[in-house]
């Protein structure tokens, strides 16, 4: 039989009291330890946590009021409000047990006790133990609203070559526990991808907690990681489980990592090496296992070389780095993220699925998109509520492709910027002859004659 791993302390004033359930207790458990006095139950708290107290009632000689066992229990309560207590008297009566649970002990145990009984109690409330840990924590993630954003996602439109190397790279990595930095300009999809991992992870049937560290005031970026206890400051009422704690077992998405103060940066750095963490206000290490996924729209090599982003943190979060394309460098996937979105506006507003026009289409593939998917998906979605007609229309900014806009031309002489350009359209769509005429704003024809005086 396995020992649980479950700590348990019994406090006791006679030692050969403590002597016996500790032999009984170790064939069962692996951490067992006695204390023969109370006064010592605070420090025993300060090292380490305990899934079940057992408690004696009278602790000096000749007493039987129970008094000293209601005080402890509730300086236990007040270092662990969510502290199992099972107290233990030789002159246990009714009133005393009724007493003893409105005080918040979980059971009562009257001396002599038979083993099995003893064992039972104990089995039970540690049972008990274990799943008020477990709802707290659901509702604490229910109340962040995450549970419904668990959900596996299924919307995911990528086809392009670009985006085919990032699920190589999903495949390679999911079922690792590696760190994995995701990079691109916003709305590309990092939070999409980062849930992808997930979903391929071993990981996949715990929580995925999704933190944006561009929303957390820097004043409670410490408690908000790595929780606090009661009274740690003015606002903090109870014991409150961070982020970190909150995703144990399960996936940890920090996104916007740059905005990480750089004086945070070093205890983000030793959570995620020692996985360990220290609650605000509190002095006992806490273990957890989490698979880390960050994040970021800027650069952080740029942020590095500038000072606001340490290094040894940037190289404990890359292990696997991926870029994601902007969506004007995967024109690929532009048709099929117009479609997909249509119809689920279509259905979502109750409105028929219009088409679109070719030369709708053509702006498309040429509209710089500086907004990503997130752009087309609020396009689509304006488009299909407002489109008259048949056909979807676009209300797309006056933008084109910024590389177009942003770069000097490599070149002045024409033939060859023409030669660049039809090769660059080649190749963005695929070859597909019919497309990259159309963005090239000629007839197939004339595209076939342009390859062939260039020799593409
Ligand atoms: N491949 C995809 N297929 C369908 N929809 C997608 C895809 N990628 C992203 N989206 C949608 O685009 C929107 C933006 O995605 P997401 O929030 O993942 O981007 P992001 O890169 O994390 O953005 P930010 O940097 O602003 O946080 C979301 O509504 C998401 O559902």
């Amino acid at each position: 039989m396995s020992l649980s791993d479950k700590a348990i302390l019994v406090v006791d004033d006679n030692a050969e009291i403590l002597i016996a359930t500790k032999m009984l207790l170790k064939q069962h458990y692996k951490k067992v330890m006695t204390l023969d006095n109370p006064h010592d139950i605070a420090q025993a708290f300060a090292k380490q946590s305990f899934s079940l107290v057992l408690l004696d009632m009278n602790f000096t000689r000749d007493s039987t009021s129970g008094a000293e066992g209601f005080y402890w229990l509730k300086q236990i309560k007040a270092l662990d409000e969510d502290a199992v207590v099972v107290l233990f008297t030789a002159f246990g009566d009714m009133s005393m047990a009724v007493e003893a649970i409105k005080l918040g002990a979980s059971d009562f145990v009257l001396k002599p006790w038979q083993n099995e009984k003893l064992l039972a109690t104990v089995a039970n409330c540690i049972d008990l133990s274990t799943q008020r840990q477990k709802t707290k924590k659901l509702n604490q993630i229910a109340q962040l609203s995450l549970a419904a954003q668990n959900r596996p996602f299924e919307n995911l439109i990528a086809a392009s070559p670009a985006m085919e190397q990032v699920f190589t790279t999903i495949e390679k990595a999911a079922k690792t526990d590696a760190n994995v930095l995701i990079l691109g300009e916003s709305g590309t999809g990092k939070e999409v991808i980062a849930r992808e991992f997930h979903k391929h992870s071993l990981r996949a049937k715990d929580t995925f907690l999704s933190v944006d560290m561009g929303t957390i005031a820097s004043s409670l970026f410490e408690s908000e990681l790595f929780g606090h206890t009661k009274g740690a400051f003015t606002d903090a009422k109870e014991n409150k489980q961070g982020r970190f704690e909150l995703a144990d077992m399960g996936t940890l998405f920090l996104d916007e990592i740059a905005n990480t103060p750089l004086e945070l940066q070093g205890k983000l750095l030793t959570a995620i090496q020692n996985r360990v963490i220290t609650p605000v206000g509190g002095s006992k290490q806490i273990e957890i296992d989490i698979r880390l996924i960050t994040a970021t729209n800027v650069n952080l090599y740029d942020r590095v070389r500038e000072g606001s982003f340490r290094q040894d943190l940037l190289y404990r979060i890359n292990t696997v780095e991926i870029t994601l394309p902007p969506l004007r460098d995967r024109p690929q996937d532009i048709p099929l993220l117009v479609e997909f979105y249509t119809h689920l506006y279509s259905e979502k507003y109750k409105l028929p699925v219009k088409s679109i026009s070719d030369n709708t289409l053509d702006e498309l593939f040429t509209y710089a998109w500086p907004g990503n998917i997130r752009e087309l998906q609020h396009l689509v979605e304006r488009a299909v509520i407002l489109s008259d007609g048949n056909q979807l229309h676009f209300q797309l900014a006056n933008t084109q492709h910024s590389e177009a806009i942003a770069l000097k031309p490599i070149t002045y002489n024409l033939a060859e910027i023409e030669q660049i350009t039809i090769e660059q359209a080649l190749a963005d769509f695929k070859g597909n002859i019919s497309h990259t005429a159309k963005a090239l704003g000629i007839t197939r024809p004339s595209l076939y004659r342009k390859m062939e005086k260039y020799g593409v």
